[in-house]
């Protein structure tokens, strides 16, 4: 069992503290170094299992800030005026060493932390977090990227396999940043394994102006946040989400900058203040979270004086702990707390992981998170069980599912003894597998006494139906009739009462149980039950850059097509961007909405003379739905769910919110998920329509999907009908001629900015909602899957 990994943040001043390995008593060249010596003591506690310790020391700050730090052209007095051809208020000898440097960027020993590949086992480096890749002056961001190269270069030599990256700090300067990053990522010599980390601070933002570490006039990093709360600058206008917003902007610039790259991740810093927003945290459990940097400030006392966090803050831990994050704990010999000492801190992180239910779930045999441990994310194709032939290893996994054949069993008693007047029942399953709902039918026979079934099985799998000729020979006496065939155009001796099938796919009708259970439908009674009776389909709008990287990085396929192929997965680093509550302009439907719904059996299809369907235009099907986000977000794609009502009070669920109450701790379904191509971001508060379509031909059925971004404005009073001008009288506006038709202004393209065109248009508008409030259209997708060119279902 993998217990969550928990590292000491070993900050510069500790390091500094030792003695140098240079000037302590003669050493043999093997003999461990101080912070060999340091690791090893710290890992022997047996509390943490990495370390995490700056790579470079002051003295290369103190050396960068004097090279890259100069007072800028035309400042101050000039040591040299100029004539010697050097700026004025430069020092030339400075000068040339800085430009030696970005020729030759190199480190002195006394400069770094590590020096041998011994001390770098169990390692976390921190490069340098004074350095502004994102700083205004775009000096200092030339600087600082090649501080930071010459950096990761020397943690390649030594085999420093995670780097933590400097904060991003400055909103509008943040994709100079990302560039930064992109181009180490794609740069081989840097090796192709190091992880970069970056660090996020999650704290309340200050709003304030000019350079985040305060480079002023003067360019000295006096004022740099260094390793100590780090803060975002946004503009003292951001939108009301303000710098909780700008953080995950931030991030969200980076790693769409540098193309979703797996190699790049996290670390998210709970340095106080803590976001008090309800829902502020739930956006970070969609990102790659790698790292959670705890310093001791963000505990506060318990009542005997332990360190403890505050309840929102163990509710987000305990949540993001089943994606085994290693927790960086930082000021641990700080004395802060008056008990616990410095081991109060990993103790309290391993009470958290104790107590934490998600990932208790996941260790306890039998839950659906044990069970689902090793598909988290994991993109599959849907099964095609009309179009293959299933293995059984296939079925065995089905069979596995504790709840849903004990559902079946239970709708399947409901419906007999919906019959207990009747002397006889005749049963069908269709689609039976290996068995299991014909043994559950039984089961539920002979809970009803007195009770007389006959049971018809029909199965189109030839490998299948071995084992269920052996199962009817030695578990039901042979008293099951087999029918071998496709249930569309096998024909049954009898008409029955009972049509049980189980063809029922993530989305409900994914696996094309409406097409064939319209063409078993003429094996029932004019009164006959279909079990199940009904079903529906919901989406929801899903952030996740874990599953996008999944479809994009697929080994097989090309991107268009995987990404215009719905899968089937069970999400862990997902946030579902929707919410309740209509929304600015009250409108909006609920945080995961209902596409379509199917039922069986279909009276009222024009059939033929066997009693089969003409077509299937009746299973077509369009959904058109308006979600809420009430935060940013990226769109990744569209969560896929279903019920289905199988008799009287029995139900399937994967819907998140119906799932505990109908069928709780059914494994069988993982949810859906339509991926988008391209992301599609969401400002906080707009509008997603969404708009899904079944599609069906002679030879198979596909989804096609679409969505449209809106931002809700006050409506704008437009000039009245009369006002307008007509070619006429362009000349003279504002004076329609008596008897001539009014002619609108021609109608702006839907992707015109809110912003009056220079022609003076107005912006293109829905009117329409609550109050003065329309909504002016932000963004699209594709349309996704055109005629069903990526992935469809055969029929
Ligand atoms: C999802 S599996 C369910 C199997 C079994 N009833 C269970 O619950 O474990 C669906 C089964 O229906 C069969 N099937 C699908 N479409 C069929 C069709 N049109 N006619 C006959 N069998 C079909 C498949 O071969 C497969 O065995």
């Amino acid at each position: 069992m993998l217990s969550i990994p928990i590292a000491l943040h070993i900050p510069a001043s500790e390091l500094a503290a030792l003695p140098p390995a240079s000037s302590s008593a003669p050493r043999e060249s093997d003999d461990p170094t101080p912070v060999q010596e340091l690791i090893s003591t710290t890992l022997a506690s047996r509390l943490y299992t990495y370390v995490c310790l700056p790579l470079t020391t002051p003295k290369w700050k103190d050396r960068w800030s004097r090279m890259c730090l100069q007072p800028p052209l035309g400042a101050g007095p000039s040591t040299a005026d100029g004539a010697d051809g050097h700026a004025p208020g430069r020092d030339p000898a400075v000068e040339k060493e800085a430009e030696e440097w970005r020729l030759h960027p190199k480190f002195e020993r006394e400069e770094v932390t590590v020096t041998r590949l011994e001390e770098t086992y169990s390692l976390i480096g921190m490069v340098s977090a004074w350095l502004e890749l994102d700083s205004p002056e775009s000096g200092i961001r030339y600087d600082s990227e090649l501080a930071l190269r010459q950096e990761l270069a020397y943690s390649t030599y030594l085999d420093v396999r995670t780097v933590v990256l400097p904060p991003p700090r400055n909103r509008a300067n943040v994709a100079d940043y990302a560039r930064a990053i992109n181009a180490i990522l794609n740069d081989t010599s840097f090796g192709s394994y190091m992880q970069l980390a970056v660090r996020i601070p999650v704290s309340e933002v200050e709003h304030r102006g000019g350079s985040p570490s305060g480079l002023g006039p003067g360019r000295t990093l006096a004022e740099s946040p260094g390793i100590k709360s780090p803060q975002i600058v946004v503009s003292p206008n951001a939108g009301e989400e303000g710098g909780l917003d700008s953080a995950w902007e931030m991030w969200d610039v980076i790693r769409t900058v540098c193309g979703y790259n797996s190699r790049l991740s996290i670390v998210l810093d709970l340095s106080p203040p803590f976001p008090l927003r309800l829902g502020a945290m739930d956006r970070w459990s969609a990102e790659p979270i790698r790292h959670i940097f705890l310093p001791a400030t963000s505990f506060i006392p318990n009542a005997k004086g332990y360190p403890v966090l505050a309840k929102a803050n163990q509710i987000f831990l305990k949540e993001v702990m089943q994606f085994l994050p290693i927790f960086i704990l930082s000021k641990t010999q700080a004395n802060l707390h008056n008990a616990g000492g410095s081991k109060g801190y990993a103790e309290y992180v391993r009470f958290l992981e104790k107590t934490s239910t998600t990932l208790q779930a996941m260790r306890t045999e039998g839950t659906l998170e044990s069970f689902a441990s090793t598909y988290m994310d994991r993109v599959q194709a849907p099964l095609q069980p009309l179009m293959d032939n299933l293995q059984s290893s296939t079925y065995a996994i089905f069979e596995r599912d504790p709840v849903k054949y004990e559902r079946y069993e239970e709708a399947i008693f409901q419906a007999l003894s919906a019959r207990v007047e009747q002397e006889t029942s005749v049963i069908c399953v269709a689609g039976a597998g290996r068995g299991p709902l014909i043994a559950r039918a039984y089961k539920a026979v002979q809970r009803i006494e007195g009770a007389n079934v006959t049971i018809y099985a029909i199965e189109k799998n030839p490998n299948a139906l071995v084992t269920l000729q052996e199962r009817n020979a030695l578990e039901w006496e042979n008293a099951v009739t087999l029918f071998f065939g496709d249930m569309r155009s096998v024909e049954l001796p009898e008409k029955v009462d009972i049509l049980i099938s189980e063809l029922l796919g993530s989305f409900g009708d994914n696996e094309l149980s409406p097409e064939c259970l319209d063409g078993a439908q003429r094996f029932l009674k004019d009164d006959g039950i279909s079990i199940p009776s009904f079903y529906t389909a919901h989406v929801a709008p899903l952030s996740s850059s874990k599953l996008y990287n999944e479809v994009l990085h697929q080994t097989i396929g090309d991107e268009t097509k995987n990404a215009e192929t719905p899968y089937v997965v069970m999400f862990q680093a997902t946030n579902v961007l929707s919410g309740d509550g209509g929304g600015v302009r009250g409108v909006c439907g609920t945080t995961v909405q209902e596409c379509w719904s199917f039922e069986h059996p279909r009276r009222d299809l024009f059939v033929d003379a066997r009693g089969l369907p003409f077509s299937n235009t009746h299973n077509t099907r369009s959904a058109h739905l308006t979600f809420h986000i009430p935060h940013s977000g990226v769109l990744h794609g569209l969560a896929g769910y279903f019920e289905a009502h199988l008799y009287g009070d029995v139900s399937l669920s994967i819907h998140p919110e119906t799932k505990a109450l109908k069928s709780n701790n059914m494994l069988s379904w993982f949810p859906f998920y339509f991926p988008l191509k391209d992301p599609l971001y969401l400002p906080a508060n707009a509008e997603l329509d969404v708009h899904l379509w079944r599609m069906t031909s002679r030879q198979k059925v596909w989804y096609e999907w679409y969505a449209e971004s809106f931002l809700p404005v006050p409506t704008p009073s437009f000039p009245s009908a009369l006002e307008f001008i007509t070619p006429q009288n362009t000349g003279a506006p504002n004076t329609p001629r008596h008897g001539s038709t009014p002619i609108r202004p021609p109608r702006p393209s839907p992707m015109l900015d809110a912003s009056p065109t220079a022609e003076g248009h107005p912006p293109f508008l829905e009117i329409g909602g609550r109050g003065e409030l329309s909504r002016v259209k932000i963004g699209q997708t594709k349309l996704h899957n055109p005629g069903g060119r990526s992935s469809w279902i055969g029929l």
